[in-house]
């Protein structure tokens, strides 16, 4: 016969008493089945926190193996969809009656997803951060579905200051009555001629968006169309030269401040009603200075998400 063991988180009391806004394991990982819209389900390799907050001052912790074995449950048997995040969140719970009314859960995750050059009609694979988190707090539930995306700023100023200096080149190398058509179609397929070029650098988009209820599966394709389709330089997977050359020119046609790029994408998100909330954050990751030019923005509604 086995002998009995000692359960401390049950037999015992708080040294010192105090309730906790959360508590569980962190950075679990586990791979996931998940259904997203527009693509078979699929498995992808998540790193897993779970939470629930301690309400009982007295009780020594809660039951970490509990909420382990509910996400190995939907590990092994299920799909991550917004009914079964309600679901676990609803047994985190209950496997803490007394101790718990909270409780938390986040998946993070890369989702691949197919997609196309812009000129060239190859493609590629691009892996794009996601975070799916579900809360449970006084009794609400919410889902959060968040994505990092990355992409190319061209910085507006920057493209002033080259244009300038290359009217300053052509007004030297040029006068009014030697300017030739061919001379100068040559000339301008020089570094002589485009003296300067505007500095761009990587900028990722952190945004959030609220789930509502109706939606099953996670619209994580239609959020990443939706994004980019709004800042049109996204980074690309496959790219011949023809690809390289329409994203200069994209880049050219797109030039964007911090303050622009978020004022597009609340625009892009603005005119849609898939989401009930959304926050952004913009990062450009200056290639001018050493620091990062960063704006904030939310959907701006009672309740809602704060910057
Ligand atoms: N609460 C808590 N448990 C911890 C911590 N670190 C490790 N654990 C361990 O998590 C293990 C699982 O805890 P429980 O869920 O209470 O395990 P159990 O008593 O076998 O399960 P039940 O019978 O369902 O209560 C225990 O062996 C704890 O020692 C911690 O910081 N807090």
């Amino acid at each position: 016969m086995s002998p009995i063991m000692p359960d401390i988180a049950n037999h015992t009391t708080a040294q010192t008493e105090g309730t906790l806004d959360w508590v569980g394991m962190s950075n679990i990982e586990m791979p996931i089945m998940i259904s997203s819209q527009d693509e078979s389900p699929r498995m992808v390799s998540a790193y897993v926190d779970a939470f629930v907050n301690l309400k009982e001052p007295q009780a020594k912790g809660i039951h970490m193996s509990r909420l382990y074995l509910l996400l190995d449950d939907l590990s092994t048997s299920n799909e991550l969809n917004y009914q079964s995040i309600v679901s676990l969140l609803d047994g985190f719970i209950s496997s803490h009656q007394e101790l718990s009314d909270n409780a938390k859960v986040v998946f993070k995750f890369d989702y691949h997803l197919r997609r196309k050059s812009l000129i060239s009609g190859k493609e590629g694979w691009k892996a794009y951060p996601i975070t799916i988190t579900g809360r449970v707090n006084k009794g609400e539930v919410s889902i959060e579905l968040a994505l990092d995306m990355r992409y190319s700023s061209t910085c507006p100023c920057s493209a002033a200051l080259a244009r300038q200096l290359i009217q300053r080149s052509f007004t030297e190398k040029f006068t009014q009555e030697d300017v030739n058509f061919e001379q100068v179609h040559e000339w301008l397929g020089t570094t002589e001629g485009i003296v300067a070029t505007p500095h761009s650098q990587r900028s990722v988009a952190e945004i959030k968006v609220k789930l509502n209820a109706n939606l099953t599966e996670f619209p994580i394709k239609y959020l990443v169309d939706l994004t980019e389709g709004a800042l049109k330089t996204p980074v690309q997977a496959a790219v011949k030269r023809e690809d390289e050359q329409e994203f200069a020119r994209l880049n050219g046609q797109n030039l964007m401040f911090c303050e622009d790029a978020a004022r597009k994408l609340q625009h892009a998100m603005n005119q849609e009603n898939k989401f009930d909330d959304f926050w952004l954050k913009i990062n450009h990751l200056e290639s001018l200075h050493a620091h990062d030019a960063v704006s904030i923005t939310t959907k701006g509604i009672e309740g809602g998400y704060q910057p």
